[in-house]
C-alpha cells in the first residue's frame, strides 16, 4: 500500500533499496513507479503499454535520437534507411558541428533557442555539448540569457517544457503529475514565478528557471534527465505588462494569496510525495521572500526540501569566503560583513556564515550574528526598526543609529566583505567601492544579483575603482578585465556550484531531510576544490570546467554528513563516496541499439 511505503522506517525502506545498491545508478526512493502493486481494488490503474520506437518516430524521440550518429547496422535494424543521408557521424563530430553553428549566432537568445531546440531533438547530444563546453554554454542555458528567455518565454517557445500547475488544477494535481511521461522522478525544481532572478514577477514565464536549473542538475551533477521534473505553479501574476500582453501564456489574473495560495501549494507538496515517494528532492526556486521562508519552514520537517536561493546561495558564498581567507588571511570571525539586500539570499547567506563562525569559535549564534550587518531598501537594519521588520530580518537588527545610504553604512560599519543581494543593478557605486578600498587592502566584493543587468557592479568597476585590489565575484559571469597592465579574471559566485552536487549527495545517500550541516559540508567541499593556481589568479572559486569532479566531491561530503546525522536511508554506506558519486553520474554518450 502506498500509505505504508510512505511511513515505513528508514531501515525497512533501505532493505528494499539495498537490492539496487550494487548498481551504479542514482536510485531514488520510488518503487512501484507505475502504481500497479500499490493500487487497491477500488482505485483505477493505468493500462501501461511499452513500445519500441523505430523509423521516423525514433528520429523524433529526443531520448533515443542520435541523428547522423546512427550506425548502418542500427539504421537497418530500426527502419531508418532513407530517412537519413548516408554519412555516419561520431558524437564528437556532432558536438563540433553544433558548437560551430551556435557560435554563428551573435545574439545570446538565439543561442539559447538553438540549445533548447537541440534538447527537444537529441537529448544526449544536448548534454554532451553542455558538459564538454560548460564555461561557454552556461551563460546561455543559465544566467544571464535564461532571464531574457523568461521575459520573452511566451513568444519564443514552440513546444512547452516541464509541467504547468495552475489554480485551475486545484483538486487534480495528482492527476496532472501523472500526465508527466516519466514516473521515476528524483528531483523536482518548482517556482511560482514571483521573483525570477532580479527581474521580478514573470508569472508562468518563470518556467525557464526550473528547466535551466534541471539541465544543470544533469550536466553538472549527473542526475539522469528522466529523473528531473521542472514545475511552474501558476497562481496568476501581478505584472501588469504580462496581464496586458495578448501573448502571455499564464493565468491572466492577479496572484492568489493567503489561504487560496497555501491550499494549492499544500496539495502540490502532498501530491509530489504521494506520487514519487518521500525521497524525492523538491527544490524551491525563485519564490518571493514572503512565501519562500514560510514554505521552507513548513515543509522542511515533512519533505526533502531545499530552497536554492536561501540555502544554495548561502553554501556557495560561504565556500568563497572560506577559500578567500587564503588570499586575505585571518579566519571568518576576523571579518565584518555588510550586505546590500536583506531577503532570501542576503539573510540566508548571513545565517550560514554566522553558523559556521559559531562552530569555529564556539561562540553562540547570537554573538556571531553581530559581525554581520544588512541594508535593505529602507537602510541599515537596526534595533529601532525591529517591530516593523519581517521575521527573517529580526535577528539582524543590531544596536546602531539608523543609516539610510549604503556608502554611509560602509563608512560606519567598516566591513571587510561587501555582498550584493538586492536584485538592483549598479548599487555598488564608485563611492561605495572606493570606501571599501580605503578601509581594506584587499576588499572582498561580491555582486550576486542576477542577471548581469542587475549586478551591483561590473567586474571592471570593482577592479578599476579599487585600483585592482578587490577580490571580486559575481552571480552572472563577467569577462576578464585588464587594469593597469594586469588581467583580472572574475569568479562566478552562483548557487550552480552547489545544488547539483548537493542533490546528488542527497539522492545517493537516500537522505530524507536537508540539514544545515549538509550545507556546511557542501561549502567545505567546494572551498577545498580551489587550487593554488586559482588563488594565484585571485580566484575564490574553481573554474566551472571541472564542475563534475567538484560536484562529486560535494555529493560525497553531503552524503557523508547524511550518514553521520542518521538521515541516510541507504544503509550500506559506500567506502569511497567520491568514486561512488562519480559512478552514479549520468553519461551523455550514445548507447548502442540492438
Ligand atoms: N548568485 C546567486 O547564486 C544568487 C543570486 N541571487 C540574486 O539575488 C537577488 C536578490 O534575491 P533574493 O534575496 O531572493 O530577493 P529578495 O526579494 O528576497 O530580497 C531583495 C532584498 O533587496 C532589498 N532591496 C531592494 N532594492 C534595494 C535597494 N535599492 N537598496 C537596498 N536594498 C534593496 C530588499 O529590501 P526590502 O526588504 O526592504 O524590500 C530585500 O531585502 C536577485 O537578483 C537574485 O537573482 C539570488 C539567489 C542566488
Ligand atoms: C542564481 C539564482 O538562483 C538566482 O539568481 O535566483
Ligand atoms: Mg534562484
Amino acid at each position: 500500500m502506498r500509505e505504508e511505503s510512505e511511513t515505513e522506517s528508514p531501515s525497512s525502506s533501505s532493505t528494499l533499496i539495498d537490492d539496487v545498491d550494487s548498481k551504479p545508478t542514482v536510485a531514488g526512493g520510488v518503487r512501484d513507479v507505475y502504481g500497479e502493486d500499490s493500487a487497491t481494488e477500488d482505485q483505477f490503474v493505468t493500462p501501461w503499454s511499452v513500445s519500441v520506437a523505430s523509423g521516423y518516430s525514433l528520429l523524433r524521440d529526443p531520448h533515443h535520437n542520435k541523428g547522423l550518429a546512427f550506425t548502418i547496422r542500427e539504421r537497418d535494424a530500426h527502419f531508418l534507411r532513407g530517412l537519413l543521408p548516408p554519412t555516419v557521424a561520431s558524437q564528437d563530430l556532432q558536438v563540433k558541428k553544433m558548437m560551430h553553428n551556435i557560435r554563428q549566432y551573435q545574439v545570446p537568445l538565439q543561442k539559447y533557442m538553438a540549445m533548447m531546440d537541440l534538447q527537444e531533438r537529441n537529448q544526449r547530444l544536448f548534454y554532451k555539448l553542455l558538459i564538454d563546453n560548460v564555461e561557454e554554454l552556461l551563460p546561455i542555458v543559465y544566467t544571464p540569457t535564461v532571464g531574457e528567455a523568461c521575459q520573452k518565454y511566451g513568444s519564443i517557445f514552440m513546444r512547452p517544457q516541464g509541467l504547468f500547475i495552475s489554480l485551475k488544477e486545484k483538486g487534480k494535481i495528482l492527476e496532472v503529475l501523472r500526465n508527466w511521461p516519466e514516473k521515476n522522478i528524483q528531483v523536482v525544481v518548482v517556482t511560482d514565478g514571483e521573483r525570477i532572478l532580479g527581474l521580478g514577477d514573470l508569472g508562468c514565464q518563470g518556467m525557464g528557471i526550473p528547466v535551466g536549473k534541471l539541465s544543470l542538475y544533469t550536466a553538472l551533477g549527473g542526475i539522469r534527465p528522466s529523473a528531473c521534473l521542472p514545475i511552474t505553479i501558476d497562481v496568476g501574476t501581478n505584472n501588469e505588462k504580462l496581464l496586458n500582453d495578448e501573448f502571455y501564456i499564464g493565468l491572466k489574473q492577479k496572484r492568489a494569496t493567503g489561504q487560496e495560495y497555501a491550499e494549492l501549494l499544500d496539495e502540490f507538496m502532498m501530491a509530489v510525495k504521494q506520487n514519487y515517494g518521500e525521497k524525492v528532492l523538491i527544490q524551491f526556486e525563485d519564490f518571493a521572500n514572503h512565501n519562500a521562508f514560510d514554505l521552507l519552514a513548513k515543509y522542511g520537517t515533512t519533505h526533502l526540501v531545499f530552497n536554492d536561493d536561501i540555502q544554495g546561495t548561502a553554501s556557495v558564498v560561504l565556500a568563497g569566503l572560506v577559500a578567500g581567507q587564503k588570499l586575505v588571511g585571518g579566519t571568518l570571525a576576523d571579518h565584518r560583513f555588510l550586505f546590500l539586500g536583506a531577503g532570501e539570499a542576503g539573510t540566508g547567506i548571513a545565517e550560514l556564515i554566522a553558523l559556521e563562525m559559531s562552530k569555529q569559535t564556539k561562540a553562540p549564534l547570537e554573538e556571531t550574528r553581530k559581525k554581520i550587518w544588512l541594508v535593505d531598501s529602507k537602510g541599515l537594519i537596526v534595533s529601532s526598526r525591529k517591530e516593523s521588520l519581517q521575521q527573517f530580518k529580526k535577528p539582524w537588527a543590531h544596536e546602531h543609529e539608523p543609516i539610510k545610504e549604503l556608502v554611509d553604512a560602509v563608512k560606519a560599519i567598516r566591513p571587510t566583505v561587501l555582498i550584493g543581494t538586492s536584485g538592483v543593478g549598479r548599487t555598488f557605486t564608485k563611492e561605495v567601492v572606493e570606501a571599501m578600498a580605503s578601509i581594506n587592502e584587499k576588499p572582498i566584493i561580491l555582486s550576486l544579483s542576477n542577471p548581469t543587468s542587475q549586478s551591483e557592479c561590473t567586474a571592471e568597476e570593482a577592479y578599476t575603482w579599487s585600483q585592482g585590489r578587490a577580490i571580486f565575484a559575481s552571480g552572472s559571469p563577467f569577462p576578464p578585465v585588464e587594469y593597469d597592465g594586469k588581467v583580472f579574471v572574475p569568479g562566478q559566485a552562483n548557487n550552480a556550484y552547489i545544488f547539483p552536487g548537493l542533490g546528488l549527495g542527497l539522492i545517493m545517500s537516500g537522505a530524507i531531510r536537508v540539514h544545515d550541516d549538509m550545507l556546511l559540508a557542501a561549502s567545505e567541499a567546494l572551498a577545498a576544490q580551489v587550487s593554488q593556481e586559482n588563488f594565484d589568479r585571485g580566484l575564490i572559486y574553481p573554474p566551472f570546467t571541472n564542475i563534475r569532479k567538484i560536484s562529486a566531491h560535494i555529493a560525497a561530503n553531503v552524503a557523508a554528513k547524511a550518514y553521520e546525522l542518521g538521515l541516510a536511508t541507504r544503509l550500506s554506506e559506500p567506502k569511497d563516496l567520491v568514486k561512488y558519486a562519480e559512478s552514479c553520474m549520468y553519461s551523455p554518450a550514445y548507447r548502442n541499439y540492438r
